[in-house]
C-alpha cells in the first residue's frame, strides 16, 4: 500500500497476507436518488469492505458526486466530477474501511473496471423472502452498451474513457454479507464495479444497527463545510461547541449519552418543499400552518430564534420568514455568495445547513425526507435528548398531534 492517495487507517486494517494483491470495489447508484439517500448506500458498501476487510484487502472507490436532481443551480457550472474530499473527512472515513477517491484509482488502476454487475432484481419479483444471487439476462434495457473492440461504456460519472471489461446483469435479493464470498470465491478480477448498489440490502436493522451505526459515525463532514457553519453559528446564532457542549472528538473515541449535548439558542427547521409538495403533499403543511407549528415549538422552549434549512424557492422562503416576523421572530437562513457557491456547490451548501440544524437546541424535520433523516443521525452522535431531535411538521390535515418519527437510537 504505498500508494499516498489511498487513505487508510493503519491500526485499522488487519495484516494481510502479501499474496493477496489490493483489490478493488467501485459502486454506483440509480441516477433518480438524491444526495443524502446515496449517504445511506455508501454505508451499506463501506461496510461490505471492511468485512471483506477481514480476509482480503479490499478498497472502496469513492464514486464522484455529481449532476443530481436536486442540485438545481444554474449560477454555477455543470456541477460533476465532485470528489468526496468536497464534503466529508476522508481520513475519518478511512478509520472505517480502506477508501480512495476514483480519481486516484484510475491513476492507480487505469480508465477501466474489470467486471461490471448491473444489480437488477429477479424477474417476476419475489413470494417470499430468501438470499439468492444470480448472473442472468437483463430484466430492462441496461444504461451500459458494448464497443466495437468488446468493452462496455456507460454514464461512469461523466468520465468518457472509462469502460468496463466484461459487462453482466445480477439479480439480487441479498444482504450486503451475501456478496463477500460472491467477490472473494465465485470471481476473481482485481476491480469490480457493482451499479445500483441501492439495492444491496444492509441486514436486519436489530442486529445490524451497531454496524450501521459506525459506519454512519465515520461519516463526519468536511472541515472547510464545518467551518464555515461554526462561523455561521457564532455571528448569528450566538452557539459555539463550548457552550452548547456540542464539541467534536474524533469519531472512533467519541461517545455520548442522550441529554449530554445542549445545542445553540435557537430552533431548527428543515422545511422540505419542491418535488415533497407533490411527493408528500399530505404530510408538507402549507406556510400558515408551518408557521404556527414553529411558534409553538419557540414558545415551550423559551427561544427567540429560528434557523431555516429549505429547498424552497427564494419566494417561498421569504414569504415564511414574513410571517413568522410579525409573531417578532426572526429568521437565519445560510445564503452563500455566488462566489462561494461556486466553490461549495449545492451539496456543500446542503450539508452546511444539515450542520447548523443538527447544533440546534431543538431540531423539527420533515416527513420521511432523508435529508431530515441524516440530520437526525448527526444529533444522535452529539448526544441530544431525543424529544429535542425526533420531531416534524404535521401537514395541514393530519392535524398537530400527527405521529412523530421513530427514534433511531444510536448504537456503538
Ligand atoms: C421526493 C424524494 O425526495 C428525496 O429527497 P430527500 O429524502 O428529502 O433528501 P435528498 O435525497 O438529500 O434530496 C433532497 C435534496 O434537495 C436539496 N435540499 C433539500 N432540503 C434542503 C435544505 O434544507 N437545504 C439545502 N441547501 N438543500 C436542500 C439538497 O440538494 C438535497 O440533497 C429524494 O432523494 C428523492 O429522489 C425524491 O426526490
Amino acid at each position: 500500500h504505498s500508494n499516498e492517495n489511498l487513505y487508510q487507517a493503519k491500526d485499522n486494517l488487519p495484516d494481510y497476507s502479501p499474496s493477496k494483491p489490493t483489490r478493488y470495489l467501485l459502486y454506483d447508484v440509480n441516477p433518480g436518488e438524491g444526495f443524502n439517500l446515496r449517504r445511506d448506500v455508501y454505508m451499506r458498501v463501506a461496510n461490505l469492505v471492511k468485512f471483506l476487510n477481514e480476509d482480503e484487502p479490499w478498497v472502496l472507490v469513492l464514486p464522484p458526486w455529481g449532476r443530481l436532481y436536486h442540485w438545481q443551480s444554474h449560477e454555477i457550472p455543470l456541477q460533476s466530477k465532485i470528489s468526496w474530499k468536497h464534503f466529508f473527512d476522508i481520513n475519518s472515513l478511512a478509520l472505517h474501511a480502506p477508501v480512495m477517491e476514483f480519481e486516484d484509482y484510475i491513476k492507480a488502476m487505469g480508465n477501466k473496471v474489470e467486471r461490471l454487475f448491473y444489480l437488477q432484481r429477479f424477474k417476476g419479483g419475489w413470494t417470499k423472502w430468501e438470499e439468492k444471487m444470480e448472473i442472468c439476462d437483463c430484466v430492462e434495457e441496461p444504461r451500459y452498451h458494448q464497443l466495437a473492440n468488446g468493452k462496455w461504456r456507460g454514464q461512469f460519472f461523466g468520465y468518457e474513457d472509462f469502460v468496463a471489461d466484461k459487462f453482466d446483469c445480477m439479480s439480487t435479493q441479498a444482504y450486503l454479507l451475501t456478496f463477500k464470498p460472491f467477490l472473494m470465491k465465485n470471481i476473481t478480477a482485481r476491480s469490480v464495479f457493482l451499479d445500483r448498489a441501492e439495492s444491496m440490502i444492509h441486514g436486519q436493522y436489530s442486529e445490524w444497527s451497531r454496524e450501521w451505526w459506525t459506519a454512519r459515525r465515520s461519516m463526519v463532514f468536511a472541515k472547510p463545510l464545518r467551518d464555515i457553519g461554526d462561523k455561521f453559528r457564532k455571528e448569528f446564532l450566538d452557539s459555539d461547541d463550548i457552550s452548547d457542549k456540542t464539541e467534536l472528538e474524533v469519531w472512533t473515541n467519541m461517545k455520548r449519552n442522550h441529554g449530554d449535548a445542549k445545542g445553540g439558542p435557537y430552533i431548527a427547521l428543515h422545511f422540505r418543499r419542491k418535488d415533497y409538495l407533490y411527493a408528500h403533499g399530505k404530510e408538507v403543511p402549507s406556510l400558515e400552518i408551518a408557521a404556527k407549528q414553529v411558534l409553538k415549538y419557540l414558545k415551550k422552549y423559551n427561544l427567540k430564534k429560528l434557523f431555516l434549512a429549505t429547498d424552497a424557492p427564494n419566494e417561498e422562503a421569504e414569504e415564511f420568514m414574513n410571517i413568522l416576523k410579525k409573531s417578532q421572530i426572526k429568521t437565519y437562513r445560510y445564503r452563500p455568495s455566488i462566489d462561494n457557491l461556486k466553490e461549495l456547490k449545492d451539496g456543500g451548501v446542503a450539508i452546511i445547513d444539515q450542520y447548523i440544524c443538527a447544533h440546534a437546541r431543538v431540531f423539527i424535520g420533515s416527513y420521511v425526507s432523508t435529508f431530515t433523516f441524516r440530520i437526525h443521525e448527526e444529533r444522535e452522535i452529539l448526544g441530544f435528548k431525543q424529544e429535542a431531535t425526533f420531531n416534524r411538521l404535521c401537514g395541514d390535515e393530519e392535524g398537530e398531534e400527527c405521529e412523530q418519527p421513530t427514534k433511531w437510537d444510536i448504537k456503538y
